[in-house]
């Protein structure tokens, strides 16, 4: 379980961009949070900040009670898993192996560099894949699996690092809707029975309503929005949207009448 805090983040870019703007965020252990706000609004910034692929201009990241620097990178990315839009398998490596690569962090470099894992490693991945329900397409090339399959191997790879957290930036962005309620419902599952916080970058409200613990919704960097599911009105999405209410139900008319 890992507890996150951020104080007064601010994020610039080198092209001037201020893409987050004094970000105050407490996620206790074990919540599900869903991350939402339109394109350009600092999620992908916020997930990448989590686990190190950027570092703060302002303010600090503390997981689990230690500020994370430079230095302490690797001991505290070994706790984070990662789950991607894209899944980032190696396509032409088997199932098993993609999930074995979430062990790296956790070896030397020359037992890394030689792809040498022990038995205990082998039983990890195991376990992994049978979480997902792969166990069977273990020796698979990754490349021959569908879609919503590769995105569990993804998850697989990130269950065995043995994570505290799981980040997922858009975890069902390429997904079609059937898979996505799986791919979502087994995040959730997951982080109820296991222990393990996440927090996903989304642009589907309903899932963020469906499965989230909390809601927060970004906008030009800054929160706009900090609450449950059930407090997601249409007031909080014009804020998190930065449309006013009437108009985004004026917009929502005209689609069902243009679908009618
Ligand atoms: N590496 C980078 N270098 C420069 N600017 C960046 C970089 N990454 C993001 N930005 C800018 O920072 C702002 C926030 O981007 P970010 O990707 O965090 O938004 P987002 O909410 O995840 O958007 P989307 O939903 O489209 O993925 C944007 O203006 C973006 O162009």
């Amino acid at each position: 379980m890992a507890s996150i805090k951020l104080s007064g983040v601010h994020k610039h870019y080198r092209n001037n961009v201020h893409a987050l703007k004094g970000v105050d965020l407490d996620i206790p252990p074990g919540q599900f949070l869903v991350i939402l706000g339109p394109s350009g609004a600092g999620k992908s910034t916020l997930i990448r900040l989590l686990n190190g692929l950027e570092t703060p201009s302002e303010g600090q990241v503390v997981i689990d009670g230690t500020e994370l620097t430079k230095r302490n990178l690797r001991s505290v990315r070994a706790k984070v898993g990662m789950v991607f839009q894209q899944f980032n398998l190696v396509d032409r490596l088997n199932v098993m192996t993609n999930v074995l690569s979430g062990r790296l962090g956790k070896r030397n470099w020359f037992t890394s560099s030689l792809f040498l894992f022990p038995r205990s490693d082998l039983e990890l991945a195991h376990k992994s894949l049978a979480r997902v329900g792969l166990v069977e397409k273990a020796w698979m090339r990754a490349d021959q699996l569908s879609g919503g399959q590769q995105q569990r191997v993804g998850i697989a790879r990130a269950l065995a690092q043995e994570p505290a957290l799981i980040l997922a930036d858009e975890p069902v962005a390429s997904l079609d809707p059937i898979t996505s309620t799986e791919i979502m419902g087994l995040l959730r599952d997951i982080c109820d029975e296991q222990g393990i916080s996440v927090v996903a970058n989304l642009h589907q409200l309903d899932y963020a309503r469906d499965y989230a613990h909390r809601i927060i919704g970004l906008n030009n960097g800054h929160i706009v929005f900090d609450g449950s599911p059930e407090q997601l009105d249409s007031d909080a999405e014009a804020r998190i949207y930065g449309r006013s209410a009437s108009s985004r139900k004026e917009v929502r008319h005209e689609l069902v009448l243009a679908h009618a």
